[in-house]
């Protein structure tokens, strides 16, 4: 049953349509028969099956780092070797997060370009796959840092087996030094960089890593691929919330030096505490991000301290947001002919006090402000609706006679209250359309940017 091939588990492919659409495994499952062929060494690795199709087992470290190294080799023309007694990485993964990187830099990846990348910890395969098949020139290597010797001794092997010292520096940081201001200090002072990636140990402890196995629902499979991540690949201390919240504490000193800061995450609940820290430090703006392939879900952090760059949203977002979609209000706008009439204030002030008069009076929705969520983001209100308000205004406001109940009293008498006094300044609200309203209960409401987190999926799978 651990004997796997493209056709013989199509299951497993469930998350793909998510995967980046540039992402060339979206498209192309690898087809081992013909990998095979051109390749000897995969050959020798693979297996037959029953009926004589070849077939990977994941679960077997030399087949999975057979298959990792002959795609490298086959469509980023990279040449690896992968010890087997650490992380073996798969490629739509990484891919993802380098494709998400190219729409947050607006970079097109066939134009070389001379700016540098900056790693922080990173893996010969990453950096030498990026380094070939993305944007960064020879004049500004990409600095690439790595704790464990045995990891660095392999990147650096790597490097230099494809011939790309002068794109990729590999550097053995000490066990404490600062994940990002260690990169930094190779460089000089001088030197920016267009942005900072890291694949962080995600947990603090075994206890949190079984915690997280945990989590799998019975219905989901066991992980399909064999963990072979040495300890330093999987812990640290305070797990990759705390990794995440030095590089951001040290980014926000070096604020200048990169552009983007981003890491990936292992676990959805690693986010949130994140994205606070990113508020507090006062970043211009940050952005987060769903990386879906095979049936692994992993999440991207993304933040800036300078203007001008923008988060883009992923496919698996757009599209849970289109079946959900949020809470929505149309401003009032002036009637046409109201001359002499004082202008309306649309200032954010206004327009959100406004808001929260109409979700309370009409709507009947309790709001609370979420102070430690201003910033970046725009202004939060938390929102619980107790009872619904909303399904049957059109209804009522139609048929008054038939819904004449004690509720619809009171509601009517409140609309009548609201059309006197909720009012943008200067600007009277004489009508809330009912058919701009939709959503559901309790949901963080961002007003500034209408935007929602994504209650995304869990994964539990391996780096
Ligand atoms: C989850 S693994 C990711 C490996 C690789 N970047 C990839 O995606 O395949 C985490 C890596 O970070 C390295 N690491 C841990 N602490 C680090 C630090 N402070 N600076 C640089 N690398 C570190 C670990 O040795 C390990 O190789």
């Amino acid at each position: 049953t651990q004997l796997q091939s493209q056709a013989a588990q199509p299951a497993a492919m469930s998350m793909n349509r998510f995967m980046h659409h540039r992402n060339r495994y979206r498209r192309e499952k690898p087809d081992f028969a013909q990998l095979a062929r051109d390749n000897p060494s995969f050959a020798a690795a693979c297996q037959l099956d029953d009926r004589g199709r070849v077939v990977v087992n994941f679960k077997l470290p030399h087949q999975l780092a057979a298959l990792t190294r002959a795609l490298l080799e086959r469509d980023f023309q990279l040449r690896v070797e992968l010890p087997l007694d650490r992380l073996i990485p798969t490629l739509p993964l990484r891919l993802n997060y380098l494709h998400w990187l190219e729409d947050i830099l607006g970079v097109d990846c066939s134009a070389p370009r001379p700016p540098a990348a900056l790693f922080a910890a990173s893996t010969s395969a990453l950096a030498a796959a990026a380094s070939t098949r993305f944007w960064w020139s020879a004049a500004t290597p990409a600095g690439a840092t790595e704790v464990d010797k045995r990891n660095a001794a392999y990147a650096e092997e790597n490097v230099a087996r494809n011939g790309l010292q002068d794109r990729v520096r590999v550097a053995l940081a000490p066990a404490d030094a600062g994940p990002l201001e260690f990169p930094l200090s190779l460089a000089e002072p001088q030197e920016q960089f267009d942005f900072c990636m890291c694949n962080p140990p995600f947990f603090a402890d075994a206890a949190e890593a079984q915690g997280l196995l945990n989590t799998r629902s019975d219905s989901r499979h066991p992980p399909m691929s064999a963990s072979t991540a040495a300890s330093v690949e999987s812990f640290s201390s305070g797990g990759e919330v705390m990794f995440v919240s030095r590089i951001a504490q040290e980014s926000s000193r070096h604020r200048d030096r990169c552009r983007v800061f981003t890491s990936m995450l292992g676990r959805k609940p690693s986010l949130k505490p994140l994205k606070r820290l990113l508020e507090r430090l006062g970043v211009a703006s940050y952005g987060t991000y769903e990386f879906c392939q095979g049936r692994v879900m992993r999440w991207g952090i993304g933040w800036t301290f300078q203007s001008g760059v923008s988060f883009p949203m992923s496919e698996f977002k757009r599209r849970k947001l289109q079946s959900r979609p949020p809470l929505t209000m149309q401003l009032p706008q002036r009637p046409a002919g109201e001359a002499g009439q004082p202008s309306p204030d649309y200032s954010l002030d206004s327009v959100f006090a406004w808001c929260k008069r109409v979700l309370k009076r009409r709507l009947r929705i309790d709001c609370w402000d979420q102070l430690n969520k201003q910033g970046a983001a725009g202004r939060r209100l938390r929102l619980s609706a107790k009872e619904v308000t909303w399904t049957r205004q059109r209804h009522r406001r139609r048929h008054p006679a038939a819904g004449a109940d004690k509720g619809d009293a009171a509601n009517r008498s409140q609309e009548s209250e609201l059309s006197e006094s909720d009012s943008i300044r200067g600007q009277g609200v004489s009508r809330l359309s009912d058919d701009v309203i939709g959503g559901q209960g309790d949901k963080d409401c961002d007003v500034a940017k209408g935007q929602k987190d994504n209650k995304g999926h869990d994964s539990a799978d391996g780096q």
